[in-house]
């Protein structure tokens, strides 16, 4: 969907911002861009926009090489997303978000009504709609960024750092978000982020950048975690490098059963609902997970669990079997196993 091919820019200061990059992003995935300040992930991503345009080389959106574009038309058809949100400060949210509609020529009441349907999309009221961008807090105001770009329902969307400004929390949310919209939409996404753990989350595959513009890596989340091209990518990925593969594997393999007698007992309700571990003396809390939940969640909660196990339930809450520490052990050793001698 968007291919560099032997891409180069050098600013006219003398900067090397992107070196002989070839890539190719494919048609309704999400492509994150990562890698230290510098390294030029923002003009690779300027690029696919003519917002920057290539020292040499070529970059083609759908086939079409960029260049031969009409660049605003073009930018028109690609959603833009960045850090501050970038919203008109003295237009109300609904009439940013109708911007690009208008543009593209449709008529005011149809962008919008388009507008309160985005509004609506990405969890805001409509109410929000009527106050300015400065009335909302920076999650919302990212909120409203991600609708306006989706306004014009764009193939590609391209995202720079959009939730680099918000608290973990929010960022959380908006990741959340994010992936379940791109679960109906299926756009073609090119995400820049510095944080690893978001590149994880979010990317279908993560590209990873080194400074002086070189791509070192393009690779699924997994194979990155396995199998990092260099020590560069190793030591960029982190320590922690074995836990965050474990946070892309699920406990649906690992075996459950009825819980053992010993010296704590699971304490359920009248509808087989997790309560608490009660030993003679004392009580713990329970985190119950689900299939759905990560390994590296079913390591965590067998470490804080007093009898070495965790409470397994299904989507309504109700008690499944539990999981022995050991257990969760072996298959995050399996899973760490089979990602680095996958083909
Ligand atoms: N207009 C410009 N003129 C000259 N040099 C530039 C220009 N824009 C970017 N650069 C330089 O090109 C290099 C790559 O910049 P770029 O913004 O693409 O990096 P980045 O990886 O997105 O960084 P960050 O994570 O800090 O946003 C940097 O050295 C930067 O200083």
């Amino acid at each position: 969907m968007i291919q560099f091919d032997a891409v180069h820019k050098r600013f006219p200061n003398g900067t090397t911002a992107v070196h002989d990059l070839t890539l190719d992003l494919p048609e309704g995935g999400v492509t994150v861009l990562v890698g230290s300040s510098g390294c030029g992930k923002t003009t690779t991503l300027r690029m696919v926009n003519r917002m920057v345009e290539p020292t040499s080389g070529t970059v083609r959106v759908g086939g079409k090489d960029v260049t031969e574009q009409d660049a605003a038309e073009l930018r028109r058809s690609i959603g833009y997303v960045i850090q501050q949100a970038g919203l008109f400060p003295h237009r109300t949210v609904l009439d940013n978000i109708a911007t690009v509609p208008l543009l593209l020529g449709h008529g005011r009441r149809r962008a919008r009504s388009r507008a309160a349907e985005l509004l609506e999309t990405v969890g805001l009221s409509a109410e929000a709609g009527k106050r300015y961008p400065h009335q909302l807090s920076g999650g919302q105001q990212q909120r409203v960024g991600v609708a306006r770009a989706l306004a014009a329902d764009p193939p590609v969307l391209l995202m720079d750092e959009p939730f680099g400004a918000v608290d973990p929390v929010v960022r959380t949310q908006l990741q959340d978000e994010l992936l379940r919209l791109q679960k109906e939409l299926s756009k073609t996404i090119v995400f820049v982020t510095h944080d690893i753990d978001e590149a994880v989350r979010l990317g279908d595959r993560i590209a990873v950048f080194r400074a002086g513009g070189h791509l070192v890596q393009c690779a699924t989340p997994t194979e990155l975690l396995a199998r990092p091209a260099d020590d560069f990518v190793a030591d960029f990925l982190g320590a922690e490098r074995g836990l965050k593969l474990l946070s892309l594997k699920t406990l649906a393999e690992v075996p459950q059963g009825p819980a053992p007698q010993g010296d704590w007992t699971l304490v359920l309700d009248a509808a087989r609902k997790p309560l608490h571990w009660a030993s003679k003396d004392a009580e713990l809390p329970v985190r119950p997970l689900k299939d759905t939940d990560s390994l590296l969640s079913a390591l965590n909660e067998s470490l804080a669990s007093p009898a070495g196990l965790i409470a397994r339930v299904d989507a309504d809450g109700v008690l499944t079997g539990v999981s022995s520490r050991e257990d969760i052990h072996e298959h995050a050793g399996r899973a760490h196993t089979e990602a680095r001698v996958a083909a």
